[in-house]
């Protein structure tokens, strides 16, 4: 369970993220949405305590009740990876281009010590399965350059869930995939929340793609929330010119060919 109260960041004097507030209840799907510099990335980095240097946040973010704004650093590095997963856009930039894709999947268990050695491979080989990867038994001796663009995001996926997070955070996680590769990882996120009863917190400027995965939504223009509610009723009846801005765009890419880049 994600509390998210009247959260602000600061970068230099000029407040980019502005009273945010939300709340996402166990194996609830939630999004984010908002235009280009809207703060969607600033509040997803300001809840995992990875803020860039300068920025400072106020408000409050409790995850299962406790507080983690203001947390030390090094409290904060035990609760992401073990309690908080993420997925960010470019699995190219998050995956070690040097390290065998096996490796990499149990790496937030051997940090956070729940695996033992001799079982390392076992592990890498039932995260493969569940994200869904071809031939798991092989796959996790490759290399990332040798997998697909969709397949090194279910890798990304599958290091994100590896020790059971109850919150998943994904921020444009499918922007960079073709629309048939964004349709797959979607329903990738959709089963893993529902088998696992993690919450998730998705992130994206596309009102086509949250619809597919969450069922609330909270809509940010300028660092403000200027609308929230049910993705079926923003949709349907839009209250904020951003929003309808944003419901306006979702049509006109649904109405693509199917395989035409977005
Ligand atoms: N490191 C930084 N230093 C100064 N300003 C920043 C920094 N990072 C972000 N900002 C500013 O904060 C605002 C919010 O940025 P943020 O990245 O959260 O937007 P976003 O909605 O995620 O946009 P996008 O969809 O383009 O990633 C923007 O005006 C941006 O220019």
């Amino acid at each position: 369970m994600l509390d998210v109260n009247d959260l602000s960041v600061e970068i230099g004097g000029r407040r980019v993220v502005d009273g945010v507030g939300f709340s996402v209840a166990t194996g609830g799907r939630f999004g984010i949405i908002g235009e280009s510099g809207s703060g969607k990335s600033l509040t997803m980095l300001a809840i995992l305590g990875l803020l860039p240097e300068g920025a400072v946040a106020t408000g409050s973010v409790r995850l299962d009740g406790e507080e983690l704004l203001g947390r030390p650093e090094r409290q904060l590095a035990r609760i992401r990876g073990a309690r908080i997963g993420t997925v960010f856009q470019d699995p190219l930039t998050s995956l070690n281009p040097l390290r065998t894709i096996g490796r990499q999947l149990v790496e937030p268990l051997e940090l956070h010590g729940g695996v033992r050695r001799s079982e390392r491979r076992a592990a890498a080989v039932r995260l493969a399965e569940l994200v869904r990867l071809p031939e798991p038994e092989q796959i996790v001796d490759r290399y990332p350059h040798q997998l697909s663009g969709g397949q090194r995001q279910r890798v990304a996926v599958g290091i994100a869930v590896a020790c059971r997070p109850g919150l998943l955070l994904a921020d444009e996680p499918t922007t960079a995939l073709d629309v048939t590769i964004q349709a797959e990882i979607l329903q990738l996120f959709g089963r893993l929340v529902d088998e696992t009863d993690a919450s998730l917190v998705f992130v994206t400027h596309d009102l086509a793609v949250l619809s597919e995965v969450t069922t609330d939504v909270l809509v940010l223009a300028h660092g403000r929330v200027v609308e929230s509610g049910p993705v079926t009723r923003i949709l349907s009846a839009p209250e904020h010119e951003v929003t309808a801005g944003l419901v306006a765009a979702a049509r006109a890419t649904s109405w693509q060919p199917e395989g035409e880049a977005r």
